[in-house]
């Protein structure tokens, strides 16, 4: 017997297990049979789990009187902000009209959009969740890039460059930017001829992109998933190139090659798989050279370096974007239609031609080297106060460093905390007019945090413009942000998983800044909550600026003033199934008994 779930939250009921600090909680779990309302008094019954994302759980569903289980429901905790904004740009824009005129107007069959059949809330548990009900697609094309050891066919890869490249121009045509695509995120259609076209999900991270000026948001840096992160979108900077920027990069690993800041292990520390990219980006072509010893695959060649020539707020030309592939397709004799074919065949392809990513690997550390020689030659001339908090920490220590990045002492890995980024932010892509709660979403000329007293600039703001295409676009409203993303924090979220960071950034508070380091070593598979308590201060020394102002992780480890005494006090547990803590993150996993997939760590002030 189907069970029936409250449209709406009755007043009263337990308030979503969202963390204090704005964490994102997972959702209880749905039990197979339960029966959801939409908000427009469809009903759905909810079948099997086919997926967990980063924060919610996506079950297969049919419409109640309707055999076909031809839906999914993505459910999430009403706090959860990705749900919202996905939700909102699928009303907003994404109406099946809309496609399909776009589809008419472009003389395409099919396009890779996905749409919102309904949506609506509901009491899980006694909890307060939003649901959205989308159309049922296939397998995500991670599982066959996997299953060929990290690699797609070429003519493969270039048909799913064009099918993502006209998902782009209908969704940036709305005014929005997806900045999060990957394998994981492309979905085959269902049914006879789904497997045809390709469907980019998880509009999560959507947002309006800029049409004026350059100007970082410090609260949006480094959203994404941190291997295709773009420049601009490790500058919290929406952008149309952005979106290509980041497609660019998953060709490259759909045609087998391993980027640079995944073979140097960087991708904990995202201000330096920034300052890679910003490297790899400036001479393109070389780069990708490096990476294809065998001969670099013309269309993606022709197409990196076109989008290291955009400008911030220039439209794309997808139409020439499209035609560097579908010449290549012409070559190799592939037809642009019918299945995607996931087989590897090398031999069959002419363009296919580079090492295997063994060879990619060797020849990327190289290149990786050098880059980082030219980059520590010219920052010991530009900024030397930079490198020496920035190049404190790795993933793991390289084996022998050829070039020493840097001529300031280096830190031992083990002083660097690690703060979860699993904090999503739903107001930062929300415009106002929806959620006037969520303001702090729009990029404010306020927002732009003010000089620090002894800057720390971001690698963009200080000598980033090396990219001869777009200098003006970014160098100067970049070097007037005076980002300070703290380079000692570190990601320890699972690889290939989006991250969402809306104020991972400290804002300067005073002069002085301490830092507490300590090493977590967590292998158990298990959220962790660090409690980080602060010795009370005398009370005439008390600052309202600093005091209780617990939102950014980093904010919690800088002390307001040289009086002030540092923390001095971690609490370390572990969190796991029952009882364990009393933490939001440590009641929703334990009521289900699964792990969240949050990040390892979390850190938070005790409120006293
Ligand atoms: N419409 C759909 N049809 C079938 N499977 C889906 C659909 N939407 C999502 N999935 C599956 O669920 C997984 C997670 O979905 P999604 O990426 O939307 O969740 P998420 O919580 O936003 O994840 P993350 O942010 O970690 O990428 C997908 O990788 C896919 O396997």
């Amino acid at each position: 017997m189907p069970r029936a779930v409250k449209p709406k939250a009755a007043a009263g009921s337990a308030p979503a297990k969202k963390a204090k600090g704005k964490l994102y909680a997972m959702p209880e779990k749905l039990v197979e049979g339960t029966v959801l309302q939409d908000l427009a008094k469809g009903q759905w019954r909810i079948g099997p789990s086919i997926g967990i994302g980063g924060f919610g759980e996506i079950y297969a569903a049919a419409r109640v009187g309707e055999k076909n289980y031809d839906a999914v429901v993505k459910c999430e905790p009403h706090g959860n902000g990705p749900l919202f904004v996905e939700m909102h740009f699928y009303l907003r824009n994404a109406k099946q009209d809309d496609i399909k005129q776009f589809k008419q107007k472009r003389g395409l069959k099919t396009l890779g959009m996905p749409y919102i059949l309904a949506s609506g809330s509901a009491d899980v548990n006694g909890q307060k969740h939003r649901f959205i009900v989308m159309p049922r697609y296939g397998s995500d094309i991670s599982k066959f890039f996997n299953e060929n050891d990290k690699r797609l066919p070429d003519g493969t890869v270039y048909r799913l460059a064009l099918q993502m490249l006209d998902v782009y121009q209908f969704m940036h045509s709305t005014g929005y930017v997806h900045a999060d695509l990957k394998a994981a995120n492309i979905l085959l259609g269902m049914g006879k001829a789904g497997a045809s076209q390709a469907y980019l999900v998880d509009f999560g991270l959507a947002s309006h992109f800029v049409t004026g000026d350059f100007k970082p948001d410090p609260k949006k840096m480094h959203n994404g998933t941190i291997e295709y992160t773009s420049r601009d979108a490790h500058l919290g900077v929406p952008t149309r190139r952005a979106d290509l920027e980041i497609l660019g990069y998953n060709i490259i690993e759909w045609l087998g090659a391993e980027l640079p800041w995944v073979t140097q292990k960087l991708l904990a520390v995202p201000v330096k798989v920034q300052k890679a990219k910003e490297d790899f980006m400036e001479d393109v072509g070389a780069a990708l050279k490096t990476l294809f010893p065998k001969g670099v695959p013309v269309p993606l060649g022709e197409y990196m370096k076109y989008v290291a020539k955009l400008k911030h707020n220039e439209e794309p030309d997808y139409d020439k974007c499209r035609n560097w592939f579908s010449a290549a397709l012409k070559q190799m004799k592939i037809p642009n239609t019918g299945d995607l074919d996931f087989k590897l065949k090398p031999q069959n392809s002419s363009n296919n031609n580079h090492s295997p990513p063994s060879t990619s690997k060797a020849a990327t550390a190289a290149a990786a080297a050098a880059a980082t020689a030219k980059r520590a030659k010219k920052e010991k001339v530009a900024s030397p106060d930079y490198i020496s908090a920035s190049e404190e920490e790795e993933e793991s220590p390289r084996k022998k460093p050829q070039v020493k990045a840097s001529p300031a002492p280096r830190r031992n890995a083990k002083d660097t905390p690690t703060i979860s980024p699993r904090k999503r932010n739903a107001a930062a892509s929300i415009p106002a007019e929806i959620s006037p709660s969520l303001k702090r979403v729009k990029t404010e000329p306020n927002d732009t945090p003010k000089p620090r007293a002894t800057p720390r600039a971001s690698p963009r703001a200080r000598g980033t413009p090396r990219s001869a295409a777009s200098p003006k676009a970014r160098t100067p409203n970049a070097a007037s942000a005076n980002i300070n993303f703290s380079p000692a924090i570190s990601l320890r979220s699972k690889h290939g998983k989006t991250v969402v960071n809306d104020d991972l950034t400290p804002k300067p508070r005073s002069n002085k800044t301490y830092e507490f380091n300590f090493e977590l070593d967590v292998s158990m598979d298990a959220n962790v909550i660090v409690n980080v308590k602060r010795k009370k201060k005398a009370a005439a020394k008390e600052q309202p600026s600093g005091e209780g102002d617990a939102r950014t992780p980093s904010a919690r480890s800088l002390a307001s003033s040289k009086e002030d005494t540092p923390v001095t006090r971690v609490n370390l547990r572990k969190v796991n199934g029952e009882g364990a803590s009393d933490s939001p993150l440590a009641a929703s996993s334990s009521s289900n008994g699964r792990s969240p997939r949050t990040p390892a760590v979390t850190v938070r002030k005790y409120r006293r």
